[in-house]
Formats: C-alpha cells, sequence, structure tokens
C-alpha cells in the first residue's frame, strides 16, 4: 500500500498538493453523514418517549429556553434541525464529489499533455523501443483511468475507512453486540479479498493488454490495408483481434463480477444475521426492549455501514485492478527522469554543457520558449571523433568519425547497407546523442544550444510522413495557420516542381492529402517533403535517399533545384544511386562505423569503378 501511494504521489507531481484539500473535504463529508445518523436514532427515541425531554438535563434546559409551548413542538423543532443538517450535509457532498470529478478530468487532461510533452522530447531512443500503441494508450487511456479508477478509489477508501470506524465506534459505543456483528460481517469480505488479491491486479494487467495489442493490430491490419488486401491475410489480423477481444471480455467479466460480490456478501450476512438475532431472541424468551435496540443497530448498519463496507470493497478492488496502469505511468515517467540522468552521465565530462542539453531537448520536461533562434553557421560543421552504440547492443554503429563541412559544401556518405549512414545522420540531426566525440559549429559544441542546431536543419528522409490534413499544412509542418508565410509556401511549391500538382488540383493547397499521403502518388508525397524543408528554410539539409523513389525526369528536375541551392545551403546526403551524388564537394564511404574512403565523385566512386574493371 506504501509503494502504491509513493507510485501515485509520483505520478500526481505538482498535483498532489490538491490532495490534502480533497481528502479534507471527503473527511468532512463523511463525519457530517456519520453526526446526521448519529442524530436519527436519539430522534426516533424522543419522538416515541417525549418524556425524555424532561428526564434529559440537557434537553430540559433547552426546552426551557426555547420557550415553545408543548413537547411535541420543541421535538418538531429537533426535527427540523436535523432536516436542515441533512440538507447542509447533501449539498456539501454533492459539491465536494463535483469538485472531485472535475478535478479527476483535469488530471487527465494535464497527464495526457504532460505524458505527450514528454514522449515528444524524450530521447529518440526511447522512441526506438517503444510501440505507438503503448503511448497511445497511455496518453489515451491510462490517464482516464489513473483519475477515475486510482484516484477516485482512493480518496473514496479513505472516507469509507472513516465512517465505517466512526459508525463502528459508534455502534459499539451503544452495544457490545455490534463488534460481534460487525466483525462477522467484514470477515467473509476480507477472507475474499486475501484470496483474490493477485487475481483483481492479474485481470487489470490482462485488460490493459489486451487493449494495447488491439490498438497494434487494428493499426496494422487497417495501417497495412494495400498489402491485407493484396496478400489477402484479413482473416489473420481478424482472428488475432479476436483472441485479443476474448481475453479483454474474460478479464473485465470476472473483474466486474468479483466487484458485486462484497455487496452481495455482506447483505446475505446482514440478513442471516438479522432473522438469526430475532430467532435467537424468540427462542431464548429474551426482553423484546434489547431486541429493539439490537434492530436499530442493524437498521444503522444497513442504511450506511453496509454500503461503506461495499464502497470500500469496490474500491480496493479496482485500486488492485488499477495497479498495472500505475506501474507503467509511474515508469515511463521514472524512465523519461532516468533518461535525463543518463545524459548527465555522458555529458558528465561537459557538466556545464549539460544545463543546456537537458534544456533544449527537453528532457526536464520544462516549456521551450515559443520561437528558437537558429544556430548560426559561420565558417564550418565540424564532426570530431564520433562514437555511438545503440541501447544495450555492446557493437558500436559509428566508431570514431570525423571530418569538416565548410559552410555552403555538400557532402555525400555512402556505403553498404549498414554501415552507418542513417545512425551518423540521426546524431547530426541531434536525435542520438552519441557516448563519445562532439559535434561543432564554429567550434562550439551544438550541445550547448541543441534547439538552436536543430533549428537550421532541414531533414527529407526516405519515406516522407504526411499528415492527414491539407497541402498546405503538410508543407509547412508544425506551422499554425496563421503564422504560414503564403510567400515562403509558395516558393518552396516552384523549388519541389510541385507548381504542376498544385494548379492541376481543383482544391489547389487546400486538397486533404489523406492519411499519410494515400491520396498522392509516391514522388509527389517526396516532393512535398522536399517542399517542406524548403519552406523551413534551414541552412543545413539532410537528404536521406531524398530522391529515390522519384522518377528519372522529376528526379533531374529536383536534383537541379537542390543543386541550384548548393553554395547557399550546407547539404548531406545520403545515396545508394551514386550519379545523384556526383556534383557533391566531398564522398565518404562508411564501412563497419567507420569513414574507409574520402575525396571527390572522381577518386571515390569512378576510381572505385576503374579499380573493379
Ligand atoms: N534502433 C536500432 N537498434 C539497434 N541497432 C540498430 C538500430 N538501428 C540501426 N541499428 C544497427 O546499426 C547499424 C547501422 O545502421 P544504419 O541504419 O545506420 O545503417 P545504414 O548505413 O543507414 O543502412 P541502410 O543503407 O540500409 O539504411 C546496423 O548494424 C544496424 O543493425
Amino acid at each position: 500500500m506504501i509503494s502504491y501511494l509513493r507510485k501515485c504521489l509520483f505520478v500526481l507531481g505538482d498535483k498532489k498538493k490538491y490532495l490534502v484539500p480533497l481528502t479534507f473535504s471527503f473527511l468532512f463529508v463523511s463525519l457530517m453523514e456519520v453526526f446526521g445518523i448519529g442524530l436519527i436514532g436519539p430522534f426516533l427515541s424522543l419522538a416515541t418517549q417525549p418524556e425524555i425531554v424532561k428526564t434529559n438535563s440537557f434537553l430540559s434546559i433547552l426546552y426551557a429556553r426555547s420557550g415553545l409551548p408543548s413537547e411535541s413542538q420543541f421535538i418538531a423543532c429537533i426535527g427540523i434541525f436535523i432536516i436542515l443538517i441533512f440538507i447542509f450535509k447533501s449539498i456539501i457532498s454533492w459539491n465536494a464529489q463535483t469538485y472531485v470529478f472535475i478535478f479527476s478530468f483535469q488530471l487527465k487532461g494535464e497527464l495526457a499533455n504532460k505524458l505527450m510533452n514528454a514522449y515528444l522530447n524524450a530521447p529518440y531512443t526511447f522512441h526506438l523501443s517503444r510501440n505507438s500503441a503503448t503511448l497511445i494508450q497511455s496518453i489515451t487511456n491510462y490517464t482516464y483511468t489513473f483519475g477515475h479508477a486510482i484516484l477516485i478509489p482512493l480518496l473514496n477508501s479513505i472516507a469509507n475507512v472513516i465512517v465505517i470506524l466512526s459508525l463502528t465506534l459508534l455502534l459499539c459505543a451503544t452495544n457490545l453486540m455490534a463488534i460481534v456483528a460487525i466483525l462477522a460481517l467484514l470477515l467473509p469480505c476480507w477472507l475474499l479479498f486475501a484470496y483474490s488479491k493477485n487475481k483483481l491486479s492479474y485481470w487489470g494487467q490482462e485488460v490493459h493488454e489486451a487493449n494495447e495489442s488491439m490498438i497494434r493490430i487494428i493499426n496494422h491490419g487497417l495501417g497495412g490495408i494495400k498489402e491485407t488486401k493484396v496478400i489477402g491475410c484479413s482473416s489473420y489480423f481478424e482472428n488475432q483481434l479476436k483472441t485479443q477481444t476474448d481475453k479483454y471480455e474474460k478479464a473485465s467479466g470476472s473483474f466486474f463480477g468479483f466487484k458485486l460480490l462484497p455487496r452481495i456478501i455482506v447483505e446475505t450476512f446482514l440478513v442471516i444475521f438479522l432473522v438469526g438475532f430475532i430467532s435467537l431472541f424468540l427462542l431464548l424468551d429474551q426482553d423484546v426492549q434489547q431486541l429493539t435496540a439490537i434492530l436499530s443497530i442493524f437498521a444503522v448498519a444497513s442504511i450506511r455501514l453496509i454500503p461503506a463496507i461495499s464502497n470500500l470493497m469496490g474500491a480496493i478492488s479496482t485500486l488492485r485492478n488499477s495497479d498495472y496502469v500505475l506501474k507503467k505511468l509511474y515508469l515511463d515517467l521514472k524512465e523519461l527522469e532516468a533518461s535525463e540522468e543518463n545524459l548527465k552521465e555522458v555529458y558528465g565530462k561537459h557538466s556545464d554543457k549539460f544545463e543546456a542539453v537537458s534544456k533544449s531537448t527537453g528532457l526536464v520536461l520544462a516549456d521551450l520558449p515559443e520561437s528558437i533562434e537558429p544556430l548560426e553557421i559561420k565558417d564550418s560543421i565540424e564532426i570530431e571523433d564520433i562514437f555511438y552504440h545503440y541501447p544495450n547492443i555492446s557493437e558500436s554503429a559509428i566508431a570514431g568519425i570525423s571530418f569538416d563541412i565548410k559552410k555552403g559544401e555538400s557532402i555525400a556518405l555512402i556505403g553498404k547497407s549498414g554501415a552507418g549512414k542513417t545512425t551518423l545522420v540521426d546524431i547530426i540531426l541531434g536525435l542520438l546523442i552519441p557516448q563519445d566525440g562532439d559535434i561543432k559549429v564554429d567550434r562550439h559544441s551544438i550541445y550547448e544550444n541543441l534547439a538552436n542546431w536543430r533549428q537550421s536543419i532541414g531533414y527529407i528522409p526516405q519515406s516522407i510522413f504526411l499528415i492527414d490534413d491539407t497541402l498546405a499544412r503538410n508543407i509547412a509542418f508544425g506551422v499554425s495557420d496563421d503564422r504560414i508565410d503564403e510567400h515562403r509556401l509558395q516558393q518552396a511549391i516552384d523549388a519541389a516542381q510541385l507548381r504542376e500538382l498544385v494548379d492541376e488540383l481543383p482544391e489547389g493547397l487546400q486538397t486533404e492529402v489523406g492519411e499519410r499521403g494515400v491520396r498522392l502518388s509516391g514522388g509527389q508525397r517526396q516532393r512535398v517533403g522536399i517542399a517542406r524543408a524548403l519552406y523551413h528554410e534551414r541552412e543545413v539539409l539532410v537528404l536521406d535517399e531524398a530522391t529515390a523513389a522519384l522518377d528519372n525526369e522529376t528526379e533531374s528536375l529536383i536534383s537541379e533545384a537542390i543543386n541550384a541551392l548548393s553554395g547557399t545551403k550546407t547539404m548531406i546526403i545520403i545515396a545508394h544511386r551514386l550519379t545523384t551524388v556526383k556534383d557533391c564537394d566531398r564522398i565518404y564511404t562508411l564501412e563497419k562505423g567507420k569513414i574507409v574512403k574520402c575525396g571527390t565523385y572522381e577518386e571515390v566512386v569512378l576510381g572505385e569503378e576503374s579499380h573493379s574493371d
């Protein structure tokens, strides 16, 4: 329980300060309920035996001071007072519970934003080890579960424990027999919980794992709808989904069935006790006055105690069932925090740089400023003895690479598949942080200003990611409509050879491209990617096989456009088609994470071809 609470507080973060007022309001409401119920018994006694007004010293003083003409009027006034207390309690209780629900929804929203911020700013390596279905599940589902199936049941449990304890004390003060009755009511529930403790967590885990798998399977089946249809494997995904929905049904059915048990058990035992006591009294020919006292205990118990016990049991079941979600949220947030620590370790030797790195990568979950100035390159970019290995892999993907790029130069990276070209580019893009070495701009480490460095770099990957939105929004990716620069947009369209397409489309730039750009051809998608990089006017352009998907004519047009940029932009090009890099100033051949050859196109490519002849 302590560890459960610790995790809860960690996930709550800053919001934990609201727990104290929330707990107090729950406590207040609970105590008001106990007080209200505590007044009903004496009021009933008073109504049936009005002479108590005179025999009870407190009531007799009150009656005398009230100036009321008759005892029955005095008792009626007490009744009105009790009604007012109940109305007051109900209003407070409704307000407190509404506040908790609002708080819980706010918490869901804030947690979802916090997770989105954390995932977006998490190191790239975090995403290399995560499936997007897990992250979607965390942001949309787990945040709701945290508010509604962890926080509210937790507060409810605290309130119900207080109600149960207070009522138990109240009843015990009236009659010791009550202790036996209450223990007898609690015992079977307690045994049931002790027996099903692990089952509850297991069902919760099954439900959430099945949910996560369902998102993944739907993504796979519908995401690759073309392949699914052509190969004819829709039944494969249907069967996979069926397995998960079965798992989901079974686990949720078991859990909801179990949740009903405490109330049923408690009610059954209450009836057994009630009927048992009455029968026993009749059989033993006991005093009827005593029987009335015991019956009133059961009456109170059934009004407030039984619901409190079954609510408590239900809340504990929900808390146990949500164990898996709490663990997941806690571990994700912890891991993101640990990434910050790892960076600290990597940059331990430049600890002064760390603050800047963590700030600019957003690992501290701090909000980045709205606009970040790009890093100006005056002279050159220096890649200095870079070493990089992927997490949990001992072999280096990049093993000591150094070279300089002068401002305005174009360089090409070539080499066999798996040589380390993409890894090197990811390091240059600032996505992967090398374990050793540095990248400098004009002799200053980019890690001092990583966010500014990222603003200087444009990236055109092999396959462009398009959002399900308009052409304009896909080109000015990540820029709100009111900030889109029309002139730059038109220039980028011309330079990326998209003008013909835009003119042909009835809705022009407002044409919806469909999910992942399904309404565009592969070549058109690629040109949108190029236009995007050009729109953002970055000083350095990284092209990863950017023209590979284009036909010869478009490729040569785009290559022309790209070549026209040489001298004004610094370019790093990964290419398999060697003809695309013939105009580069230098070509580096990579092998097993090292540079094995460097020179002009004639020296590296033609030299190699003539050598092999
Ligand atoms: N996420 C990853 N986790 C572990 N190892 C990886 C990961 N990505 C790449 N690698 C490994 O790092 C090495 C370099 O891969 P990289 O993708 O940089 O090669 P590449 O030259 O770009 O290949 P290609 O031309 O096929 O894209 C390879 O051995 C690869 O298996």
